[in-house]
């Protein structure tokens, strides 16, 4: 029989028995997950040592699942800040544990950064000449294992990438929760973990935004230099070219941010345009309009109800295809002048998935500091927390109303 040291599951309402594969009898309720020892030492390769498998009954709650891709620095924290606010509570790190671990808990939701899945830490990387972006510098069987056993309400010992250190640190222990947040560089790169989404979204952020995003943080904040930040941008384009901007194809919503074209030739990238693409056809998830589904509609808010000063805002929505697929997109260009008259544009967005009338302005006025608060990258993050809301109710509502059902039948 094979030991699972190194990352195992533990039980959650249940008990769990390790056998071998050819041992293993799966019933009803019962799981069987697999997981792979590896090396967690200094430049370690993250090679398998062969399969172990776990067999659990876990119990009846089945954790959703949610995968927000983006390149580092493209607002994954900030989304994931207004997401669990949107649950009614503040995220933090497990208690008591790594203090450098890059898991949010709250309440209802837990946030895992898809980093801790390195299998190649700093040394590594730099050894082998690849970047965390390539798909080897990161262990995907070890990533599809640990996802499919939370969903199906399996905990797990998950690894943690210490980005203070860049070394691979003791795993951490990740209990099912009612949503699983897996969010990072490759969410929706490996087929299986992406066949284990109930919904995704990716942060599309264009390369002259992205650009004075990270000059504002990693210069203002971070000393770092102009030189040493184009460097570190330029060494990532190749890999992100090949491996994450193809995710987004895959996404159920993009949210995509551009310059704005209300500045003739602006690059500054303070005044943003922000299409929030939404697949059409998706299981739970209806795309949100302005005015009229389906028509195609152009609007510029300003004037008597909406305060607005130069360049003004200009919306835009109506269906579109994107990479071959039937789509929503719902765009701004421009910022708000003041947030308490965001009501005025809430009133005319229709299928937004608020519990009352004006929850996504109180939700823009209780983040107010937030970055993005005063333009679409805000609007459009809270707007898809609360369709991730709905769609978690959704699904729940639907897994308790089905045995009744078939009870009827
Ligand atoms: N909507 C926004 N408007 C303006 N600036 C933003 C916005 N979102 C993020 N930023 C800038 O980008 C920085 C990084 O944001 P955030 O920490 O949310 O990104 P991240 O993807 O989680 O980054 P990392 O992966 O590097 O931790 C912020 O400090 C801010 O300077
Ligand atoms: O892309 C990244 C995170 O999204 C990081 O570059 C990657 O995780 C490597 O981290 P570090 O620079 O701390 O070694």
């Amino acid at each position: 029989m094979a030991v699972c040291s190194a990352y195992t599951t533990q039980s959650l309402n249940s008990t769990c028995s390790i056998s071998t594969p050819a041992k293993t009898h799966l019933g009803f309720h019962q799981k069987q997950v697999v997981f792979y020892r590896r090396s967690s030492k200094r430049g370690g390769s993250g090679s398998s040592s062969g399969p172990c498998v776990i067999t659990c009954s876990a119990g009846d709650s089945q954790t959703v699942v949610i995968g927000l891709a983006a390149d580092s620095g493209c607002g994954k924290s900030t989304f994931m800040r207004r997401l669990t606010s949107v649950f009614g509570g503040a995220a933090e790190p497990p208690k008591g544990g790594n203090p450098d671990s890059n898991t949010l808990i709250s309440d209802m939701t837990t946030v895992i950064c898809l980093d801790d899945y390195h299998s190649l830490d700093r040394t590594g990387r730099k050894e082998k000449g690849v970047t965390a972006l390539d798909p080897r510098a990161n262990d995907f069987d070890l990533m599809y294992e640990q996802v499919k056993a939370i969903k199906s309400g399996v905990a797990v010992d998950k690894p943690i990438y210490n980005h203070v250190t860049g070394l691979l640190d003791p795993p951490e222990l990740i209990k099912p929760p009612k949503i699983l947040v897996i969010e990072g560089l490759h969410p929706m790169f490996d087929e299986r973990v992406r066949d284990l989404l109930d919904f995704s979204i990716y942060l599309d952020i264009s390369n002259e935004v992205k650009f004075a995003w990270k000059i504002q943080r990693d210069m203002a904040e971070r000393g770092h230099s102009l030189e040493s930040i184009k460097a570190s941008i330029e060494a990532r384009k190749p890999d992100f070219d090949a491996y994450i901007d193809p995710q987004k194809k895959y996404a159920d919503a993009v949210i995509e941010v551009l310059p704005t074209q209300l500045i003739p030739g602006d690059n500054e990238g303070k005044v943003l345009r922000v299409r929030l693409i939404m697949k059409e056809g998706v299981k739970h998830f209806s795309p949100v309009y302005l005015f009229d589904e389906g028509s195609t509609i152009s609007w510029i808010p300003c004037g008597r109800k909406l305060t607005c000063s130069y360049p003004g805002i200009k919306f835009h929505y109506g269906p579109d295809t994107y990479f071959g697929n039937e789509v929503s997109i719902l765009e701004m260009d421009g910022q708000f002048d003041r947030l308490d008259e965001l009501i005025y544009v809430e009133s005319h967005l229709s299928n937004i998935s608020t519990k009352f009338y004006g929850e996504v302005t109180q939700q823009m006025l209780k983040h107010a500091d937030f970055p993005g608060s005063n333009n679409g990258t805000g609007l459009f993050q809270t707007i898809v927390g609360l369709k991730i809301r709905d769609l978690y109710e959704q699904i729940t509502s639907s897994k308790t109303a089905a045995p009744l059902e078939a009870t009827k039948a």
